[in-house]
């Protein structure tokens, strides 16, 4: 296991050309860029959770047939700086690091006597996001980095503070039909106001506002929600959203920020100020895009935890949603690399296994209706809504499939109805082994899986003129437990799942988490090369050294 989790991966500099066998669709022309943790030591010091691990990016480009493989590590201050002290020196999400007391641009950073939370890494490992015509890797602290989706290359690295105030992002935005972006932070350091924020980047700036250049300027908030706690906030790791509606759950998973502001001196880490209260509800908020205000319904379910939300829609003056929930915590704790070794079955039982469960929340609410009753009459779902006395509404989902986590859709489907999810199946641990599409209308499902092979998230890219939800394929880069297995790249139908094409790098590969497909027709104007690229105004000043 260690072999896939914990060994640090070479990078691809050059591009590699993969051995395709089958037929790879000729107008499947494009990269497929992802993101992932990708090494674990540096010199003697060891990361102690595999979300940790620093950001290798790689890529597969798709043309005419052919596929060539390339990865590069993100030059993030993180790297550089772990790099040159050949140490861990700065802090990630289950690693608390100390830096180097000389020569480290982080040191200054620490003012943790005056109970401020020490400045977060850059290290950009879980997803890709595209703004405007830029591409940028995300975590979920207040920075992100802006890549070279081509050369993989490190560019700006962008403070989220600078434009909205938040001291956390999530990795998983949303994109409207116009390609602007929304996402959601949290704001934790003004302790009298800690809040939930939503934002939007434009994904293009108008003519007459130039002056500025990057879309984040225009970066605009749209609604505040305060935290119900003001000292311990949700944690969350994505929302969800409908044409007109954000869908953001408030859930008993939460982060403390006394502990969070005295981690570093006691020499705990994030992940330890980061608690489950299983005893507490789940507060389900929904906002009103049109207004920027939440339904002012007060909505709760039980406890559970939800890293990753599906999808949601509007129907019948509901709002559906559905999302992976746990019922607890346990996945985070699997992650320790201490869990991930040849013990591995034994160690990485999950307590609660990830379902795909469908919420129902009634947008207008009855006054007259009776104490108890149903509020939900959609013929579509099992989710029931029920009124209580107090004028709140309980919600109790409809299961609909156990067992799937890293889940995807057609994307033109996001916030509409939709027919089809595509995942990875997971059963008590946490290690994907099929690919897997779900049928909500028929709940029936197709797998993909071979012996040994640990599939990633699997993305789809529709066909050209599709007509159907699934008409298109599925990309999913695969690795091996078998030495003698090489890693590929695997396109499958996305209609029946048969295997279509895969191609076979013979590079180390890394298991990664998150990513997209730029189809080729997207590049739009701007072809430069990074040389060439102006320093855009957004940048921090902290471009990376060009290797
Ligand atoms: C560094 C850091 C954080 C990092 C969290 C990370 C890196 C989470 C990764 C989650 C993944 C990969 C989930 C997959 O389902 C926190 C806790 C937000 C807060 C403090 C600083
Ligand atoms: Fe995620």
């Amino acid at each position: 296991m260690d072999l896939i989790f914990g060994k640090n991966k070479k990078e691809q500099l050059e591009p590699v050309k993969a051995k395709v066998t089958g037929r790879i669709p000729a107008w499947l022309q494009g990269t497929l860029l992802r993101n992932g943790p990708g090494m674990h030591t540096v010199g003697e010091t060891r990361y102690n959770h595999w979300f940790d691990g620093l950001a290798l990016l790689h890529s597969f480009s798709i043309r005419d047939g052919e596929v060539h493989y390339r990865s590069k590590y993100l030059r993030s201050d993180t790297y550089n700086a772990n790099i040159e002290a050949n140490r861990i020196v700065v802090s990630e999400f289950g690693t608390m690091a100390y830096p180097d007391p000389c020569k480290n641009i982080f040191s200054k950073a620490f003012s943790y006597l005056s109970h401020t939370i020490p400045d977060f890494t850059d290290n950009c490992l879980i997803n890709i996001m595209k703004c405007g015509d830029d591409f940028y890797a995300t975590t979920e602290t207040n920075y992100i980095r802006k890549i070279d989706p081509r050369t993989l290359e490190t560019l700006q690295k962008v403070d989220y503070r600078k434009y909205v105030a938040i001291n956390l992002a999530t990795a998983h935005p949303h994109y409207d039909g116009a390609g602007n972006v929304l996402n959601m932070g949290t704001s934790i350091v003004d302790k009298g106001k800690t809040k939930y924020v939503i934002f939007k980047i434009p994904a293009t700036v108008p003519e007459a506002k130039r002056k500025g250049k990057s879309p984040l300027r225009l970066t605009e908030v749209f609604c505040s929600i305060p935290s119900r706690s003001l000292l311990s906030p949700s944690y969350y790791h994505s929302f969800g959203i409908t044409e007109n509606y954000v869908v953001f759950l408030e859930q008993p998973f939460r982060l403390d920020i006394l502990k969070m502001a005295t981690a570093y001196m006691r020499g705990v880490s994030w992940a330890s100020c980061m608690a489950f209260h299983r005893e507490d509800k789940t507060y389900i908020h929904i906002i009103d895009q049109r207004t920027g205000k939440p339904v002012p319904t007060k909505f709760h379910t039980d406890a559970l935890v939800v890293f990753h939300h599906v999808n949601a829609y509007e129907e019948g003056n509901c709002v559906l949603f559905d999302v992976i929930a746990y019922e607890d915590d346990s996945l985070y704790q699997l992650f320790y690399l201490a869990n991930l070794n040849q013990d591995f079955e034994e160690n990485c039982r999950l307590t609660s296994v990830p379902t795909l469960r469908r919420f129902a929340v009634p947008l207008h609410v009855d006054k007259d209706a009776e104490v108890g009753s149903n509020l939900i009459k959609v013929a579509s779902t099992t989710a029931t809504a029920l009124k209580e006395k107090d004028d709140q509404v309980y919600c109790q989902p409809e299961l609909l499939y156990e067992g799937l986590e890293l889940p995807r859709i057609n994307y033109a489907h996001n916030g509409k109805q939709y027919r089809y999810v595509f995942a990875a199946e997971v059963q008590w641990s946490p290690i994907p082994t099929k690919i897997l599409k779900y049928d909500i209308l028929t709940k029936s499902t197709l797998k993909w899986a071979e012996e040994g092979c640990w599939p990633a998230e699997p993305l789809f890219v529709p066909a050209p003129g599709a007509k159907d939800e699934d008409d298109g394929i599925i990309l999913s880069a695969i690795v091996s437990t078998d030495p003698q297995k090489l890693p590929f790249l695997l396109i499958l139908d996305a209609k029946n799942f048969t295997e279509l094409a895969r191609a076979s790098v013979a590079v180390e590969m890394h298991l990664d988490l998150h990513g997209l497909f730029i189809p080729d027709t997207d590049w739009g104007a701007k072809s430069q090369t990074p040389a060439e690229a102006p320093q855009d105004e957004a940048s921090d000043g902290h471009a990376a050294p060009r290797a």
